[in-house]
């Protein structure tokens, strides 16, 4: 959908800005743009809707070539989002977010109509903000306003440039998980730039980290963060590198591990000496169609003396995950109810549970998987400790 191919950008004072790029981004994918300050990730997006001119090489959108392209109709299939969102302050909310539409010649009413359901998609009700002015707003609500306004004329192409960079972390990470959201929605082939290793981890499909002027990595965050490309890439995703890891691997099923199983029927005596035998001190409670109905302690079971069933005594699983939630969430649900393992469950149905070496393995697996190009399930190691 977007396609560099060997661009050069040298400003007239003779600053090569980026140099040789070559790269693409595929529809609806999202690609940020990571690196330190200056080395050329606005100037690389300003090519595409023709900000600025590359000195040499080609920029493609949607295959047509945008040196050929007129820049004001480029500009109108095209989403632009910038960190100080240039809100006309003396226009309302709504009308800021209709101007593309009104641009493109829409009624005035039907770009108001329009307007009023992209402020609700980004979680603004039109009836309390459409009237106010930009200055009116909190900052991460003028940012939703001008993402609002970027979507309003529904482009396939969105280009944004530390769009959530003047707001506090806590508004940044919800800002974040609305886009991500909105965005598995609209499926916009989207550019992304930001300095933040941590949001470039987060949103993007992909990523492409910057050196001086040309692209050091491209691919996606795991593998990036799995297996940085150059040196230069590796101090600049950081020595946590496996931490940050944690977010972008999904847990899988093979990761997990089957723990001793009770049922609610099953009087607890029976129960009681099966776990003795089999030396564990702790059960899941399912049900008979697999769904999960709590968990169970040996203490309680001896503690029953014989009396009553299985599901007198099942407690609450209060550390439980989705499959396919990132390794960093089961994580954090073992510390936050500070267990030794979390269920992981497939809508009621429980699949297994993850326990600390289970994930340290999953971890190791998926980053040998991405350095060696195979699927995580192809790789195994006899043991964590030998690996
Ligand atoms: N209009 C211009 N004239 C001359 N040099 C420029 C111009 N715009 C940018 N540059 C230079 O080009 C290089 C790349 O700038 P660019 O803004 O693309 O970097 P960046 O990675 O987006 O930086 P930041 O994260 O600080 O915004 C820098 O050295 C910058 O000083």
């Amino acid at each position: 959908m977007i396609r560099f191919e060997q661009v050069a950008k040298v400003y007239p004072d003779g600053t090569t800005a980026v140099d040789d790029l070559s790269f693409e981004v595929a529809e609806g994918e999202l690609v940020t743009l990571v690196g330190p300050s200056g080395c050329g990730k606005t100037t690389t997006m300003l090519m595409v809707n023709r900000l600025t001119e590359p000195t040499s090489g080609r920029v493609l959108v949607g295959g047509e070539d945008v040196a050929q392209t007129d820049p004001v109709k480029l500009r109108r299939r095209i989403g632009y989002v910038i960190q100080q969102t240039g809100l006309f302050p003396h226009r309302t909310v709504l009308d800021n977010t209709a101007t593309v539409p009104v641009l493109l010649g829409w009624k005035k009413a039907r770009a108001r109509e329009r307007a009023a359901e992209l402020l609700e998609l980004v979680g603004l009700d039109p009836g309390v903000y459409g009237r106010r002015y930009p200055a009116q707003l909190s900052g991460g609500q003028r940012q939703r306003v001008g993402v609002a306004r970027a979507l309003a004329a529904d482009p396939p192409v969105l280009l944004m440039d530390e769009p959530f960079g003047a707001v506090d972390p806590v508004v940044r990470e919800r800002l974040q998980s609305e886009f991500l959201h909105l965005q598995a929605t609209v499926r916009k082939t989207v550019l992304l730039v930001t300095h933040d290793i941590e949001e470039a981890v987060r949103m993007g499909d992909r990523m492409a980290v910057y050196g001086q002027g040309h692209i050091e990595q491209f691919d996606t965050p795991a593998a990036v963060l799995g297996a940085p490309a150059t040196a230069a890439v590796a101090r600049f995703v950081g020595a946590d590198r496996g931490l940050k890891r944690l977010s972008v691997t999904a847990i899988e099923p093979d990761d997990l591990e089957e723990p001793p199983v009770a049922r609610p029927a099953e009087p607890t005596a029976v129960a009681s000496r099966r776990l003795r035998e089999e030396d564990a001190r702790w059960a899941v409670v399912l049900g008979e169609d697999g769904d999960l109905r709590g968990w169970v302690s040996a203490d309680d079971l001896a503690r029953a003396g014989g009396e009553g069933v299985v599901g007198d005594l099942a407690r609450r699983m209060e550390a439980w995950v989705p499959v396919g939630a990132p390794l960093k969430q089961a994580f954090g649900e073992m510390l936050q109810h500070d267990a030794g393992w979390v269920a992981v469950l497939d809508g009621s149905r429980f699949l297994g549970v993850l326990t600390p070496s289970k994930l340290h393995e999953a971890l190791r697996r998926s980053v040998d998987a991405d350095a060696r190009g195979v699927g995580r399930g192809e790789v195994s190691f006899d043991s964590v400790a030998d690996a």
